[in-house]
Parts: structure tokens; sequence; C-alpha cells
């Protein structure tokens, strides 16, 4: 946890340890280890504006708003979001969704009273392997049956706003007590 704390008092991503990707126009880019990374290390940030719920349906309401980035999540019995829409160029918002085998867990930490969404390896991630994790709720697109990527005939999506529903899978961790997945 102090690995997680010091980068996001500086407001650093862990590099050269994580790297940037093109993966296909379906999936967009991701990020990737360049390192062996062990079970419970720090991984990344997702930066962005920390704003209130109704802040976040304001801006889903938006004609043309891109929902891809908004992170849904519950803290001192309200529901807040970290929109992450601007290309600050930080590593955390180009991380994938993976429900199946994500190996790495959000975790919520509150530093000078402000919460930080963490993401945290939940076992060991090999060199060149994508961060992935699971952005919970049940219905993002990607996941269903029929979308995907067509191999060798280029792409295809769903219409409409990508969205998964149920909010963000987090959980806030105090004094450093669950970490390493679980
Ligand atoms: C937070 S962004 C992740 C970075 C994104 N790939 C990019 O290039 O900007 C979330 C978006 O990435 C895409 N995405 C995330 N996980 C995916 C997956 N498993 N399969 C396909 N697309 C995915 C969807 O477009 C989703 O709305």
């Amino acid at each position: 946890m102090n690995e997680a704390i010091d980068f996001a008092s500086k407001g650093l991503d862990k590099t050269p340890q994580l790297e940037e990707k093109w993966i296909s126009s379906f999936k967009g880019r991701g990020v990737f280890s360049t390192v062996i990374l062990q079970l419970g290390d720090f991984v990344v940030e997702y930066r962005g504006d920390l704003i209130t719920a109704k802040e976040a349906e304001n801006r889903r309401n938006c004609p043309n708003a891109c929902v891809d980035f908004l992170f849904d999540f519950r803290w001192r019995g309200g529901k807040w979001c970290i929109d992450a829409t601007q290309d600050d160029g930080t590593f955390g918002r180009l991380v994938n969704d993976d429900h199946y085998n994500p190996n790495c867990k959000m975790k919520l930490i509150v530093l000078k009273d402000k919460p930080h969404l963490f993401l945290f390896a939940l076992r060991e991630i090999n060199q060149g392997e994508e961060i992935t994790y699971d952005y919970g709720g049940s219905d993002c697109p990607w996941r269903k049956e029929g979308v995907g990527e067509i191999f060798g005939y280029g792409v295809f999506r769903v219409l409409g706003v990508w969205e998964c529903g149920g909010g963000g899978r987090v959980e806030e961790v105090m004094g450093g007590v669950g970490l390493g997945g679980g």
C-alpha cells in the first residue's frame, strides 16, 4: 500500500514497469506489464475527476457523452464517480475489463480525506501480460455473445452507448488490511 500512496502523492504511474499498447480496433488500447509483478503488488491508479453521482448522471446524459471512462463507486454511504474521460496520458484509464480471469482488483484507499482507486495484483502477472480487472456490472456489451472481433473480417460493435451497469467492483481498504487479492 505504501507504494500506491507514494505514486499517488507524486501523481506518477509505475513506468517503465507498465506500457500502453494498441490491441485492436475492437478493444482499443490496453496496459501491459513489462516485468513480473507479484501477488498484492500495487499496479496502477485510476486517475480522473472525482465527481458526485449526480454530476456523473449529468455527464452521461449529455449529447454525445463518452461513458467509457466513468467509474462509479460507493464511499461513505454515498455514490461517487471518477471520470477519466480526459486523456491525461495516465495508464489507469486504459486498463480493460476481464470478468473471467482478471489479474487485478480495484481497491479504494482514502488519502487526505479523498478516495483514490488503485489496482492491485490478484496473482503473479507475467512480463508482457495485459493488465485487467473486472469492471463489475453485468451488461458490458463486449461480454455478450456475438459481440466481438470477427477474425480476418474486421470488427463489429453494438450500436449505442457502451456502459457496464451496477457500478465498479471496488473494495475499501483501511490500514493496509486485505491487500493481496481476496
Ligand atoms: C476505460 S476504457 C479502457 C481503455 C480502452 N481500451 C481505450 O483504448 O481507450 C473502457 C473501454 O474499453 C473497451 N473495453 C474494455 N474492456 C474490453 C474488453 N474486454 N473487450 C472489448 N473492449 C473492451 C470498451 O470500449 C470500454 O468502454
